[in-house]
């Protein structure tokens, strides 16, 4: 077990993102994209009028409002949410740490439309509709993206050894999915999935990948954890990922950690894996559905696991990780955390210096990890200053338009 000895980021810690952080994205997205979001629930849904008249009411108090409270629900995580609650509340939603606004924001949501309904069965998913045509819309990539990992795995087993290549490149598709993250582009704008992968390999600004194959081929049976990001075509980048992985050797079992409930609009659960697994299965295109029943066999034979905790939708930094689910994630080889928010979660979502290297702030998690990031949000960390000024002149919103990657390996 790889037990780190920091419980928390052996730096002193800088101030949280902020939406009063005046003219910066995050404030955007509070004042401006959370609205926008909260409505297309309306939109999108057939709730009913006084529900409707709620998430108007939320829309409209986010830019200069306060935080309202969680009135009971039958949710698994009503008291945790009570609890954190308590450090913030007569406090408005520009004032609180951004991370916390959000991840409630999304809560607050369900809470609204009645989510949670006593018994076992949850309410409707109020971004449904965007993860659907996330799918439908990508048909294309997924057809290509399909034939390359059949292709891909006959070459691995053919030469009797997993392809570190392949790998890389898978990791690159699975790095690039995470571009097409509908709480920033609706599935109704044009499709974003497809995309020359070798023009994009210019965008990645930090490329551990050759690492991470190497950490792969020094252990027999690896376990690895997978924190997943979107549903829609990125999880199917993210599919396609560990169907290799499985299918030449590079792991023996993979875990797949998912949200308990809808959040971040396209955020994934296991539903929605399954979903997908029956998209894939009943698809028309041979490589399209042969990966479908791939991915079968392995969750029958145990070698892939769908999991959910609800640290995962929790406001909670990385390093506040329960002690069961921290202990979980000793026994893996290997973790792979994906996307811009749980990237945000890693960081407490904390005004780091750019510069700062990535394993001095994560220093806390008990195995190996590798974050797959696009970046979406005013954080980062492990740039060299010289590219910092090069992006700032180039690209000035390089840290939020999901143009640039990064594939940060901490070992
Ligand atoms: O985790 P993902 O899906 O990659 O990105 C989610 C996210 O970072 O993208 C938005 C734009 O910054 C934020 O509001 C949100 O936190």
């Amino acid at each position: 077990m790889n037990k780190n000895k920091f419980q928390i980021p052996n730096l002193p810690l800088p101030a949280p993102l902020l939406g009063s952080d005046a003219g910066s994205f995050t404030e955007f997205t509070v004042t401006q994209r959370m609205p926008d979001i909260a409505r297309r629930v309306i939109v999108e849904n057939q709730f009913s009028t006084d529900i409707n008249q709620s998430l108007e009411e939320l829309a409209a108090e986010l830019p200069s409002g306060y935080l309202r409270p969680l009135t009971n629900d039958s949710g698994v995580d009503f008291h945790d949410w009570k609890r954190y609650l308590e450090l913030y509340k007569h406090q408005r939603w520009v004032d609180v740490p951004w991370f916390f606004a959000e991840t409630y924001f999304y809560r607050l949501i369900l809470n609204i439309t009645n989510y949670f309904q006593p018994g076992a069965l949850p309410g409707i998913d109020p971004f449904l509709l965007q993860k659907v045509q996330g799918l439908e819309a990508a048909v294309n990539s997924i057809i290509s993206l399909c034939s390359q990992v059949e292709k891909w795995l006959n070459e691995s087993q053919q030469e009797g050894k997993p392809s570190k290549s392949s790998l890389i490149a898978l990791l690159y598709f699975a790095l690039w999915g995470n571009r097409v993250d509908l709480s920033l582009w609706s599935a109704f704008e044009d499709d974003r999935s497809s995309f020359d992968i070798q023009t994009q390999l210019n965008n990645i600004l930090i490329d551990d990948s050759f690492a991470v194959t190497k950490l792969l081929t020094k252990s027999q049976n690896n376990r690895i954890d997978f924190v997943i990001d979107n549903a829609g075509f990125e999880l199917i980048c993210d599919l396609c990922l560990v169907d290799f992985l499985l299918g030449s050797g590079f792991a023996n079992q993979v875990y797949l950690h998912l949200k308990p409930h809808p959040t971040f609009v396209s955020d994934a659960m296991i539903k929605d894996v399954l979903y997908t697994q029956d998209f894939l299965v009943k698809s028309s295109h041979p490589p399209v559905q042969s990966l479908g029943k791939r991915l079968t066999e392995n969750l029958v034979s145990g070698r892939l696991v769908l999991a959910e905790d609800y640290f995962w939708t929790s406001p909670l930094a990385f390093w506040e990780i329960p002690i069961s689910l921290k202990d979980e994630l000793g026994k893996s080889n290997l973790m792979i955390v994906k996307g811009d928010a749980n990237y945000r979660r890693l960081l407490g979502d904390r005004s780091w210096d750019f510069t700062t290297k990535f394993a001095d702030i994560v220093s806390y998690l008990p195995a190996p990890m590798v974050a797959l990031r696009t970046l979406k949000s005013e954080v980062a960390t492990g740039l060299k200053a010289e590219v910092i000024l090069e992006l700032a002149n180039t690209d000035p919103s390089w840290l939020t338009n999901g143009q640039w990657g990064v594939i940060q390996l901490i070992s």
